[in-house]
């Protein structure tokens, strides 16, 4: 089950979720100036990066927006990206955050954990209620889902925040998360229905964490939105519940220091001072 699998490298090798969302002003000069397509331009940077970085990390986050907005390119670098990352044996989560529901959210399911961009996990935005999450039951024997519950931006408690006859509305979401997840139980005792609570809330990821025992948790945040290995500590020092997202604060470590074949090196030495900042608490 791949909630165990995650845990069990989160245990192994720290926390860290490397985000590959590969903006193409990212792409040192050595790559850029390459006359290959865009897409293999892309796909060449993740590449060297997963190379770099798959001793020192849990999983790694593709958020498929930057793809997208590359058209076909960005598609196929989306493809090999995915697929690369699971020939490594490692976990993707393809950052999709789907919401529709029944018929299309079927096709959600089959579009991403089948065929071409088949990912191990995928984000999706539960505000719509079970519809939106149901059609992807029948691959949770071996895929997982990270469901919205309290997201990083400012504007989350515009919604996330509203009372809801005595409780807030995310606690509510919290709870439909695990009354859904209950049917999918691994051995690690988390369910392959995780949650997405923002880093820059840490006091609402303590709540959840203490409320959800059985829910394992993305945490975006570090970083690049002020996130720290401090905000963490007392939630991750009782139990691995969590991977923590970096994407920004990694990918772009080289800027500025180099546009050479060893860019990757600073990705892998941000990579490593994150896991030191998280794990020098615990
Ligand atoms: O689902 C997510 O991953 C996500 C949820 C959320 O509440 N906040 C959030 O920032 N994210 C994603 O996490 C990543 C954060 O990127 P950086 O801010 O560059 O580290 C982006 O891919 C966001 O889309």
């Amino acid at each position: 089950m791949i909630m165990d699998r995650l845990y069990d490298k989160a245990k192994k090798r720290g926390p860290v979720c490397l985000g590959l969302d590969t903006d193409l002003s990212y792409l040192p000069a050595c790559i850029a100036k390459e006359k290959i397509s865009t897409g293999e331009q892309l796909f060449r940077f993740n590449k060297e990066i997963i190379d770099q970085t798959k001793d020192l990390v849990a999983c790694y986050k593709v958020q498929i927006a930057y793809y997208e907005a590359l058209g076909m390119e960005g598609m196929e670098a989306y493809r090999q990206t995915m697929a690369y990352i699971r020939q490594q044996g490692e976990i993707s989560i393809g950052d999709v955050k789907r919401g529709d529901i029944a018929a299309t959210a079927q096709k959600y399911a089959k579009g991403h954990f089948e065929g071409d961009f088949e990912t191990d996990i995928i984000t999706v935005n539960g505000y719509m209620g079970e519809d939106a999450i149901s059609p992807f039951y029948p691959y949770l024997k071996e895929k997982g889902l990270f469901v919205l519950l309290r997201t990083s931006n400012k504007s989350a408690v515009d919604l996330q925040d509203v009372d809801a006859g005595g409780q807030k509305v995310f606690l509510h979401m919290g709870d439909l998360i695990a009354t859904w997840g209950k049917a999918f139980m691994g051995d690690s005792g988390f369910s392959a229905i995780g949650a997405v609570v923002g880093l820059t809330y840490p006091e609402e990821f303590e709540l959840l964490a203490q409320t959800y025992p059985n829910m394992f948790f993305l945490v975006p945040g570090y970083g690049a939105q002020g996130g720290t290995g401090k905000d963490l500590a007392r939630v991750l020092k009782k139990s691995s519940c969590a991977v923590v997202n970096s994407s920004r604060g990694l990918i772009t470590a080289h800027k500025g220091k180099s546009d050479d074949w060893d860019f990757a090196q600073y990705v892998r030495t941000a990579t490593f001072t994150m896991k030191e900042d998280i794990v020098s608490w615990l």
